[in-house]
């Protein structure tokens, strides 16, 4: 008997202003090749046969997204976001229906790779709370004294790892953790965060560390040249 698969929904947190990356528009409107961050990054989870559609957040005062072919695409729904990412992610989230899981990506991360997608989404069959794409450190991690850019002290890096997106999790659960860690007011800057102070422990799932978020001038031109590497079906 076909096992029948959860409905998975993306939510594309798109309403950011890009101010570290100092272009003459919010990031996620930069083109690489044909397309803009954005669409990249919407056409990775947008490829995979379980994703049945994007809701992206956009920034109210957003004069770009209408321009673009997403505007008029069937999988795409559009919501108004909100003053922090989180506000953003839980905008969408609310708009999302009784879909099962909750694929959250960001607008500013381009590269993700079919293969990391894929083992994310492995979790809806083996995990009841789910995870996110991580890369364990390769640096040696240093905290700084505090208002000082002097070193403190060496930070253990074992088992220490680089949050990526998409972040996957049952959407009741997610919005339920989201709204809770919002209203009490803690500080979010992932979904795992909101479901961690809700005291689960999301599972960590290897990611490609070239599945960068495009953030500062530099990266522009490192997301380009992932790109280029991308096989012409996974670049569609
Ligand atoms: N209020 C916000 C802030 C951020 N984001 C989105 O969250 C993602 C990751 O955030 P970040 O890289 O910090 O983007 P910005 O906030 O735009 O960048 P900056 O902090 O440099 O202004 C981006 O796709 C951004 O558009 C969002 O949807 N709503
Ligand atoms: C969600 C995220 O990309 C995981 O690393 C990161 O927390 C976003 O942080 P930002 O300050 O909103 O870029």
């Amino acid at each position: 008997m076909a096992v029948s698969f959860p409905d998975v929904i993306a939510v594309v947190p798109a309403a950011g202003i890009g101010s570290r990356m100092q272009a003459e528009c919010p990031k996620q409107y930069l083109r690489i090749g044909n397309k803009t961050i954005l669409e990249h990054a919407v056409d990775r989870v947008l490829q995979h046969p379980r994703v049945s559609k994007a809701i992206i957040a956009i920034s109210p005062a957003d004069q770009w997204f209408k321009h673009l072919p997403l505007a008029s695409h069937p999988q795409i729904e559009v919501v108004c976001g909100g003053d922090q990412r989180a506000d953003s992610v839980l905008a969408g989230l609310n708009a999302a229906g009784n879909a099962g899981w909750a694929l959250v990506h960001d607008a500013a991360r381009p590269c993700l790779h079919a293969d990391d997608l894929n083992r994310l989404l492995a979790l809806t069959q083996t995990s009841k709370v789910g995870g996110i794409l991580a890369a364990p450190v390769r640096d040696t991690m240093k905290r700084a004294e505090p208002g000082m850019q002097v070193i403190a002290h060496t930070v253990e890096r074992q088992a220490l790892w680089h949050a990526l997106t998409p972040q996957l999790f049952p959407l009741e659960l997610l919005r339920n953790s989201l709204q809770r860690a919002l209203r009490e007011g803690v500080a979010i800057t992932d979904e795992a965060s909101a479901l961690e102070y809700c005291g689960y422990h999301p599972e960590l799932v290897d990611g490609r560390a070239d599945n960068i978020k495009v953030t500062r001038p530099e990266d522009l031109s490192l997301a380009a040249f992932y790109l280029s590497r991308l096989t012409p079906e996974e670049n569609t």
